[in-house]
């Protein structure tokens, strides 16, 4: 290939000394945030959400559409994860990522045409990437989510600040939505959905109930802002208590559960609303855990 034609690549287009640094494990903790975002889609029964069997309460989502946009994502994490590697964090790298993240929106709704997919998982699993590779292998899940919320606050000159969902529900709810979560070291992930993915496994559940029982420890206290700008504090509320209800009957591993589950379901399709920010946490939670379980697998 002549050298003019490799410089104009899209995927080259970012530091040359910062891509040759560790493309490799760049890559692969792309890819792990692709596999966290297909399996969340994947994940059925989802209260309210898309998933195998249906669209819950949207209209123009899909599975099919889910996975096309995390697979479109990849690209833009693995810059992310290239940019931070080795770095320390500074308002910089924090301004690289902002950058990077709002190309991967254009991009999202480009390959969805329009539909907003995964902007709240851009946002997480971006730092959460971007953590990745400045803390290197090994990090614990406390390191990842500490260094991710770090980055988090702070400013970024360049992000604008366009009226959205999230500062609707700021003035109306004094919710702080996916930029709270993020600087306070998303402690969703951290302090519940990750133990309670464990201690189900650990109770000899399924892969499937463990992450269920994660999804709803997270719906059960998280202010999601996909549910408030829907359907109000009524929504969030029935969100709330219906994941708790789950979760006190032993969670999904138990019939009683599966039951509260169902119902849970029907609510949240009833008041047509869909806990979107816990679905990107849940895929947060999944990457964190592959991160940290499976340390063997690491290039
Ligand atoms: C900093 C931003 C996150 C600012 O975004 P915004 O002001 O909109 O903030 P939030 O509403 O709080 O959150 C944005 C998305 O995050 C998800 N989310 C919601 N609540 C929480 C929460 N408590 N914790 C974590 N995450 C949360 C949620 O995303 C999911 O839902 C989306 C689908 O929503 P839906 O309502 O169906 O569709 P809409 O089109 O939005 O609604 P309609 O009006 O059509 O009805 C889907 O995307 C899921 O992912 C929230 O939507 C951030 O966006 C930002 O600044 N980005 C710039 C890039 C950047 O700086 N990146 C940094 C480095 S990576
Ligand atoms: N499975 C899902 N259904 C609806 N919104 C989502 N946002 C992220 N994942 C989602």
């Amino acid at each position: 290939m002549h050298i003019e034609s490799i410089l104009i690549q899209p995927s080259l287009a970012f530091p040359a000394a910062a891509a040759a640094r560790a493309p490799d494990r760049a890559h692969w903790l792309a890819s792990c945030v692709t596999e966290a975002l297909v399996t969340e889609a994947q994940l059925t029964p989802k209260p309210g959400l898309c998933d195998a069997r249906a669209s819950g309460a949207h209209i123009d989502l899909s599975l099919s559409l889910l996975v096309r946009s995390a697979r479109d994502l990849q690209p833009f994490f693995q810059r992310m994860a290239t940019e931070a590697e080795g770095r320390a964090v500074t308002v910089n790298l924090r301004e690289q990522l902002g950058e990077l993240g709002r190309q991967a929106e254009v991009s999202m709704l480009r390959a969805t045409e329009g539909v907003n997919t995964h902007r709240g998982a851009i946002w997480a699993l971006g730092l959460l990437v971007a953590s990745a590779g400045i803390c290197g292998s090994g990090a614990s899940a406390n390191r990842l989510c500490e260094t991710a919320g770090r980055l988090a606050n702070l400013p970024d000159r360049y992000a604008g600040a366009p009226p959205s969902n999230g500062t609707q529900a700021f003035k109306s709810y004094g919710a702080t939505g996916a930029r709270g979560e993020a600087m306070a070291a998303f402690p969703h992930v951290l302090r519940a959905a990750l133990p309670c993915l464990r201690r189900t496994r650990a109770l000899g559940g399924s892969e499937t109930e463990a992450q269920l029982d994660a999804l709803l420890v997270i719906m059960a206290t998280l202010d999601d802002t996909c549910l408030l700008h829907r359907g109000g504090k009524p929504a969030l509320l029935a969100a709330q208590d219906g994941a708790r209800q789950v979760l006190r009957a032993g969670g999904t591993a138990n019939r009683a559960g599966k039951l509260y589950l169902a119902d849970l379901d029907r609510r949240l399709l009833r008041l047509w609303v869909s806990p979107g920010g816990s679905a990107d946490l849940l895929a947060a939670t999944l990457f964190v855990d592959r991160l940290t379980t499976l340390r063997r697998s690491e290039p």
